[in-house]
């Protein structure tokens, strides 16, 4: 069969390989993308979507008990947990056709297979082959494995989404993102959740807000354990128990999840073939316009180096195809001031430098205002989870370089927020910003003074 020639090959159909796709069309180049599996990849598949189905059922089921407290009269009840997870996924059969018909629009050619490099430019994907000036790999990541007896009797995330019902009891390896989020998701639907933590919680983050998140996982009824290290899992009976470093054997447990990072998605590419390597992590190195080592050939989203976030993948991925395709020649993605939030209960939101960024970048020029508080839907309801918001400045003029934040409604306080950092907002402008009120947000435009040290 002889080959097909495109403008663009783009190889992985998730949000970055969709954003590069679409948007080169737009600009009228002749893509093919090649993705053998679901439209979407892992956000609309196994990560965001489904995850913040599962946080939004797992809110109401705290909801139901704020309402209890309120006065209202109906007993807090269960999940059906087999019909909602019908209805999620529903939703995203709803986005695969979406984004199908996204392509169609423009005309974006779909071929339903795996990709492979046969030289640079040249992409062999079943029995076609394809070649461009230009190829995008976009192909992901996948969940680390870890040389442990046993590790196969856990799941990773993808198997947490498989999940028919509520498990009794559930184990959760690792300190992240993902562990942090389903531990909350699983408890706030009643399972019994145990973390096993190799260092801290959410390392990266604010020190300090890490560690009240974990205070308030603790009264949320989560157990923590630090310092601890899973090293074999077994099977008893239907169940899994652990064994851990400390010579501990906990358990037994209906699920195990190992949440303990991921890992560049490249080992199909055959990138040996083009002279591509790959980091210690398996991802591909990208310059901050997203070239790699090989002239014409590109990199985005959790396939490179750069943070692994949906809205990080999109902008890399759209900024790539106005510059080959859009007449920009300068377009790239600014990758400072991503804000990001964690959706675990409470959500904890970041943006910019932690403090421990600031004072090693800044030194005493670093200052901070602190507010804790209850908010008033929980204090109706008396229940003290607290929101805590962090500024961190710099400067005679305090300049935001920092904002970190966590309780309730800060997943989407935060936004806002981000735009004004991006303009570079000092604490003046925030000083000088009429509050709305009643409410949570208010409270980081009253912020009083500096904390003194
Ligand atoms: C549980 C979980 C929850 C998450 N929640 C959030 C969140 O709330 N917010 C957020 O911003 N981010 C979240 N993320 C991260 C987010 O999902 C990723 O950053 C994002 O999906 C990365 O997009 P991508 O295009 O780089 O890769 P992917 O979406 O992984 O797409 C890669 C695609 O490439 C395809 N592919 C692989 N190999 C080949 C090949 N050889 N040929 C052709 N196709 C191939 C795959 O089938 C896949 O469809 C979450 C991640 C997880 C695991
Ligand atoms: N809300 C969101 O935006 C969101 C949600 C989920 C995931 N994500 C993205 O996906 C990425 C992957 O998430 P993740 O949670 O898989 O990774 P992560 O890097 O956030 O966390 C990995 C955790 O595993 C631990 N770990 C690593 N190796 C270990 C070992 N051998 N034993 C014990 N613990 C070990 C680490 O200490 C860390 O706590 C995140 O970094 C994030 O960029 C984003």
């Amino acid at each position: 069969m002889s080959d097909e020639a495109f403008d663009l090959i783009v190889i992985g159909g998730g949000s970055g390989g969709l954003a590069s796709a679409i948007r080169a069309a737009k600009h009228g180049a002749r893509v093919v993308l090649i993705e053998p599996s679901d439209l979407g990849g892992l956000c609309v598949n196994h990560g965001c979507v489904p995850k913040k189905a599962m946080w939004y059922a797992a809110q109401m089921a705290e909801a139901q008990y704020i309402a209890h407290d309120y006065g209202f009269t109906d007993k807090p009840g269960s999940l059906n947990w087999p019909a909602f997870i019908d209805r999620r996924n529903a939703y995203i059969e709803r986005i695969h056709g979406s984004y199908q018909q996204q392509l169609d629009k423009v005309n974006v050619t779909l071929v339903h297979e795996t990709a492979r490099f046969l030289e640079p430019h040249r992409i062999a994907a079943g029995d076609r082959v394809l070649t461009a000036p230009h190829v995008v790999i976009a192909t992901g990541s996948a969940p680390n494995r870890l040389d442990k007896p046993g590790f196969d009797l856990g799941v990773s995330s993808d198997g947490f989404f498989d999940l028919r019902e509520c498990p009794k009891r559930t184990a959760i390896v690792g300190g992240g993102y993902v562990a942090v989020e389903l531990a909350g998701v699983l408890r706030a639907l009643g399972s019994e959740v145990d973390m096993y933590v190799r260092d801290r919680l959410m390392g990266g983050f604010d020190e300090e807000m890490a560690y009240q998140l974990g205070d308030e996982m603790k009264k949320h009824g989560i157990t923590i354990n630090y310092a601890c290290q899973i090293e074999a899992a077994h099977k008893e009976g239907d169940l899994i128990r652990l064994d851990c470093d400390k010579g501990l054997t906990p358990g037994p447990y209906d699920i195990l999840i190992w949440a303990v990072g991921r890992h560049g998605n490249t080992a199909s590419l055959g990138l040996d073939s083009i002279g591509l390597g790959t980091n210690a992590e398996g991802q591909i190195e990208v310059d901050d316009y997203q070239e790699t080592g090989v002239p014409g050939v590109y990199a985005v989203g959790d396939v490179t180096q750069r943070l692994a976030l949906t809205p990080v993948a999109v902008n890399a991925g759209r900024k790539l195809a106005d510059r080959l395709f859009g007449k920009k020649p300068g377009a790239k993605m600014d990758y400072h001031n991503i804000p990001s939030v964690v959706f675990s209960h409470p959500p904890l939101g970041t943006i910019g430098m932690s403090e421990r960024e600031a004072r090693d970048a800044y030194g005493d020029d670093v200052h901070l205002y602190k507010q804790t508080f209850v908010p008033m839907q929980l204090a109706l309801a008396h229940r003290p989870m607290f929101v805590r918001f962090k500024l961190i400045c710099v400067g005679e003029d305090s300049r935001i370089v920092g904002m970190q934040m966590l309780g309730p409604g800060v997943d989407e306080i935060l936004q806002g927020f981000a735009v004004a950092i991006k303009m570079g907002a000092t604490k003046g402008h925030f000083d000088d910003t009429m509050a709305i009120h009643p409410t949570s947000a208010e409270e980081m435009v009253t912020m009083g003074d500096r904390v003194p040290g």
